[in-house]
């Protein structure tokens, strides 16, 4: 699945998960699945990351981490790719910047659970990413309540799309976001890596 600089033709509507994917388990496939279908996307990139600034420890190695990826992920719409490595960016602002540079007419959608919208604030330029890409938030266990009260939440209340709304999201003039409230999987990689699984 892996392709260096994937593929998209203009007019596209491609939901960028971000991750470090250390290790990549159903919870990322469920959501996938969910964002392909409730934001009507024709395809998935999953953008496993060089490392999340804001996590003191580096992840596993990025071969290993993307075939772990590759083992849970089948889907022909789905891309597993190492862009932010290649592009030299790790900050999500940076890489969207590139990314929308690079594939002009392509509408892309930023995609993270909802554990990521409590702390979205403290992430680089996060008004920037809100006022120039739309977001999709899915729901994840023990964030529903925080995550709509969160400080990018408050602040983008207005910007906020219904969810009977959400299939149109990637075409939505910006700020746009949506919380899609998809059932609940409750695993994580860090219960993966305290099981001594990964
Ligand atoms: N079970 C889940 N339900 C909803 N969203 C999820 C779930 N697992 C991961 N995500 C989302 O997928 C993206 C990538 O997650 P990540 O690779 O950090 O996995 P993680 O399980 O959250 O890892 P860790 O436990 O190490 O923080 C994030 O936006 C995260 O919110
Ligand atoms: O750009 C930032 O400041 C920033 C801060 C924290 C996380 N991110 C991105 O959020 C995504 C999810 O990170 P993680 O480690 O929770 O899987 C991943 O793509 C990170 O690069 C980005």
């Amino acid at each position: 699945m892996r392709t260096g600089f994937p593929k998209a033709a203009p007019g596209m509507r491609i939901g960028l998960l971000g991750g470090s994917f250390d290790p990549a388990h159903e919870g990322h496939a469920h959501i996938t699945r969910a964002a392909l279908k409730g934001f009507g996307l024709d395809r998935v990139w999953w953008l496993v990351s060089p490392g999340n600034p804001l996590k003191p420890e580096g992840p596993a190695p990025m071969a290993r981490r993307i075939a772990a990826a590759e083992r849970i992920m089948h889907d022909p719409r789905v891309t597993i790719t190492d862009i932010e490595a290649r592009l030299g960016t790790r900050y999500t602002a940076a890489t969207l910047g590139q990314l929308r540079t690079l594939y002009p007419g392509v509408h892309f959608v930023w995609l993270m659970g909802a554990d990521n919208l409590m702390t979205f604030h403290r992430w680089d330029r996060w008004e920037w990413i809100l006022q120039n890409v739309p977001v999709g938030v899915l729901a994840r266990p023990g964030q529903g309540v925080g995550a709509r009260r969160s400080r990018a939440a408050i602040a983008f209340a207005r910007y906020r799309v219904p969810a009977t709304h959400s299939r149109a999201l990637a075409l939505r003039d910006t700020p746009a976001w949506c919380f899609l409230n998809v059932p609940l999987v409750h695993i994580s990689s860090s219960d993966i890596r305290a099981r001594g699984e990964w």
